[in-house]
């Protein structure tokens, strides 16, 4: 028995899934997928086959001739699930699991009409990482093993479903519509995913549409214009795009995070719709994933800075091809202060602000934070600054080529950047990076004119002059880095000039609340209440959730938003904020 990532009952001793076909009917009424996932293996095997589930009503498992197959499912485990053993007799390649998911499957969440922008039909999604797949398929739940998929999807006929995958077709049979897709690029598990609502699309380039409710669809459309420009920027920088397809599903309010980059169509918050496209950077953040996460993937969580740390460097990369280094610098400088925070965040918890995690008995999404994204960052912008870019670029194009539709660890990183660029690990201290808390202080620095120019008006209001050229996300750096001992004048003064608390842009949003009510600046506190009602997204709702939990008397103002909003939040995000609310 070997069991080598430490988030799934895999064993790596047994045969390996090959394909998947998976069958499921959308049951709107009693919130379930009746379904039966096929699996086919690698190679034909006698004895026990473990697969991951977690809330699965398991009705059966037949072997191809449908012959009942002897299985048994273990009481779960609080992270992990259910381990499903089935007993494979000899020359056994292929098997089916009947089953139905649950209504609280921690994968999906079913959205009521009035949960949408349209008011009148029903919304699903799924969100599978990091290990949440196995809520809605019984399978090997690790990213080690990547699985070719067919699906389809039964619905009622008046709504449509999207899938990460490619659209094969779609049949009506009475009251409902069966539609079927196909994967033929080989994923992990955790980028299964699939919504089913009102949906309708428009084109945006020749590899790329937008899917939204029809009442949010021109705005997408306008917002995520860009994406072919995106798209092309990537491919010069990282080599010919895999997926064929770069399609992008405009998410209802309550999706959990900012974007999910599930391969050929990823999924996107509705707070990047500012109306200027200033919130594109997360577009070009899931966009990159085609490569650093989607192509070459992390073999665990353990090693989720190779997914996330890669992907804010090629982010910016994408950035500053396409609107300039100072605009990648302010990202950068965003950035830096993220991680500061998420260090804070850590500090009683040191090893899990280390990129390389040992997450035996963690939750992944307890650990989630800024510091695989932003320390990862750091790290490969130190690599690149001491070998020169054109140096780096070349490692990171022959790393791309050798583990494309691979998994790896931060072990064979190490190996793999030992032979490419010899020296230049130890050059740079990445043990500190990898192995240690913290950053180290020769991390570098974002450095840029803008920045300067920004620095020097650091808790001041700052003149019509001043602010004539700044983008959004100038806006948004200055107001994170206001003292937090600003007097409430300093924030009325700039509401009254730049009136902030009507910002559409709802990073520019939240860094303002969040810092007049932390300076004891009261008047945005309606806004922040609306806010709470109006989106789901963790990122804003737990800084404004703490920061009204912080004051006394603002606690019973987050506690009653909770109360109203709380059911309308996707269940992670509900207990992120649980959490918060407890602890105040
Ligand atoms: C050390 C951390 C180990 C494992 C974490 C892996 C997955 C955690 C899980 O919580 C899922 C995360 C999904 C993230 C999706 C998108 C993010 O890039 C969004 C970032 C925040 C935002 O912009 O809203
Ligand atoms: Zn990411």
């Amino acid at each position: 028995m070997a069991r080598l990532d430490p988030h799934s009952y895999n064993d790596s001793t047994q045969p390996e899934t090959e394909t998947l076909d998976w069958k499921a009917r959308v049951d709107f009424r009693t919130r379930r997928l009746h379904a039966e996932a096929t699996l086919t293996l690698k190679e034909a095997s006698a004895g026990p086959l473990d697969l991951d589930t977690r809330d699965l009503d398991i009705r059966g498992v037949v072997d191809a001739q449908g012959r009942p197959l002897p299985y048994i499912l273990s009481p779960p485990e609080p992270i992990l699930g259910s381990r499903l053993r089935i007993e494979l007799p000899a020359g056994v390649k292929q098997l089916t699991v009947r089953y139905r998911t649950s209504p609280e499957a921690s994968a999906l969440q079913w959205l009521s009409p009035p949960q949408t922008a349209g008011g009148q039909q029903p919304f699903l999604f799924s969100q599978c990482q990091a290990i949440h797949a196995r809520s809605v398929v019984p399978l090997q739940d690790t990213p080690r093993i990547r699985i070719r998929y067919r699906a389809s999807l039964r619905v009622p006929k008046q709504l449509k479903s999207v899938m990460a995958a490619s659209f094969v077709g779609r049949e009506e049979h009475g009251v409902e519509a069966e539609e079927h897709y196909e994967m033929p690029q080989p994923v992990p598990p955790y980028l299964l995913a699939f919504a089913v609502g009102s949906l309708t699309s428009k084109e945006l380039g020749p590899r790329s549409r937008v899917w939204a409710e029809p009442e949010a669809l021109e705005d997408a459309a306008d917002e995520f214009a860009g994406v072919d420009d995106m798209l092309k920027a990537a491919e010069s920088l990282f080599g010919p795009y895999d997926w064929e397809r770069f399609d992008l599903l405009l998410m209802p309010p309550s999706f959990p995070y900012g974007g999910m980059e599930n391969p050929r169509l990823t999924f996107l918050t509705p707070t990047l719709i500012a109306g200027d496209k200033s919130l594109v950077n997360v577009v070009a953040h899931e966009l990159a994933h085609s490569w650093t996460g989607n192509l070459v993937t992390n073999a665990s969580a353990e090693h989720f800075w190779l997914n996330e740390g890669f992907t804010v460097f090629a982010e910016r990369r994408i950035l500053e091809a396409l609107a300039g280094p100072e605009v990648a610098a302010l990202h950068a400088a965003l950035g830096r202060r993220s991680l500061d925070e998420a260090l804070h965040h850590f500090r009683a918890h040191p090893q899990l602000t280390a990129l390389r995690t040992h997450l035996s008995g963690v939750d992944p999404d307890e650990a989630f934070s800024q510091i695989p994204y932003e320390k990862g960052y750091l790290l490969l912008r130190a690599l690149e600054d001491a070998v020169g870019r054109p140096t780096f670029d070349g490692f990171l194009r022959r790393y791309l080529a050798k583990y494309r539709f691979q998994a790896l660890t931060t072990e064979e990183f190490v190996r793999f950047t030992e032979a490419e660029l010899p020296g230049a690990l130890a050059k740079v201290d990445a043990d500190a990076y990898l192995n240690r808390p913290g950053v180290p202080e020769s991390a570098p620095r974002p450095a840029s004119a803008r920045l300067e120019a920004l620095e020097k008006l650091r808790g001041k209001v700052p003149s019509q002059q001043d602010t004539k050229d700044w983008t959004p996300t100038e806006w948004q750096l200055f107001l994170e880095s206001m003292p937090a001992d600003t007097a409430p004048g300093v924030f009325r003064e700039l509401d009254a000039k730049y009136a902030l608390t009507d910002s559409r842009n709802s990073e520019v949003l939240v860094a303002w609340l969040v810092a007049a009510l932390r300076a004891g600046f009261d008047a945005p506190l309606g806004r922040a209440e609306a806010f709470l009602g109006e989106v789901g997204r963790m990122k804003y709702l737990k800084p404004l959730y703490s920061v009204l939990a912080s004051s006394r008397d603002h606690r019973k103002v987050a506690r009653a938003a909770f109360e109203k909003h709380g059911a309308r939040y996707h269940p992670i995000a509900r207990q992120g904020v649980e959490l918060i609310l407890a602890r105040a």
